[in-house]
């Protein structure tokens, strides 16, 4: 029975994913969601910032903050170790389920492009980061990045093995391929808005302070390997640095 339920639970916290993932991006794109980043102001500039500022910080704080090793292993007191990842998951989608609702559009643009064709390359360019995005959990393992393989696992009562450090398709290009689809997503748009700005802003300063929280942890758990990989790939930016690793 219990492991039925930690089943059911898993699927709930990767459906809530899928459901929060596809309105993040309408939510971004503004498209096909009742609430989006450009719907209409109903705050003052100072107001709307002030919350829009919060909702990202909180968005950040609990996103690294519950990712953190000292707080997993103070999670999992209370926590089944199996189901952790599954409930860091469910955490997550409802800090951005808090962001799309209580998000405040600020009004005016930053710039606009006048041009079809540029329109239509920009927007195809942010969808590719999107593309990126899903691509890259699927490079690590995108089942274990969203609970399901630790559910399936207890299920079988087969024992959780952590997953194995990879340099495999972008990773060998860049350290963070899926932080840069984002990026790329947020940032390439042919019409930014000062709301959009102030989002694309907000979450860019988040994955910069993600990135190093992240690279610490992976340092920790692969030491001389990962220290390797920093001096032979880049970042976020690829072909900076010449020698691609081995996989
Ligand atoms: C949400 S993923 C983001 C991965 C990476 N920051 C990126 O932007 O592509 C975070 C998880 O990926 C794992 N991870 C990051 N790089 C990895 C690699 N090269 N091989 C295996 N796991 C990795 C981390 O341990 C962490 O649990």
């Amino acid at each position: 029975m219990k492991r039925i339920v930690s089943v059911i639970y898993g699927l709930i916290a990767y459906l809530t994913f899928l459901i929060t993932f596809l309105y993040l991006i309408g939510f971004e794109e503004n498209l096909l969601v009742p609430k989006s980043l450009d719907s209409a102001p109903t705050e003052s500039l100072s107001t709307a910032l002030l919350i829009n500022l919060a909702l990202i910080g909180l968005f950040g704080l609990q996103h690294s903050g519950m990712a953190r090793p000292g707080f997993k292993k103070w999670c999992l007191k209370t926590i089944p170790s199996h189901l952790e990842r599954s409930t860091y998951v469910l955490m997550t989608c409802l800090m951005l389920i808090l962001l799309f609702w209580q998000w405040r559009p600020l009004g005016g643009v930053v710039w606009e492009v006048k041009n079809i064709t540029l329109t239509y390359i920009l927007y195809s360019i942010s969808a590719l980061g999107w593309v990126i995005v899903f691509l890259s959990t699927v490079l690590i393992n995108h089942f274990d990045l969203f609970g399901l393989r630790q559910v399936y696992l207890y299920f079988k009562s087969e024992k959780y093995q952590y997953l194995d450090f990879k340099i495999i398709g972008f990773y060998k290009y860049v350290r963070h391929p899926l932080m840069l689809g984002f990026l790329i997503a947020l940032w390439f748009t042919p019409k930014m808005t000062i709301t959009h700005f102030i989002f694309a802003l907000g979450m860019t300063a988040y994955i910069i302070i993600a990135i190093h929280l992240e690279e610490k942890d992976l340092i920790d758990i692969y030491g001389d390997l990962y220290k390797k990989y920093q001096q032979q790939v880049s970042m976020l930016i690829p072909f900076l640095k010449t020698s691609l690793p081995e996989s």
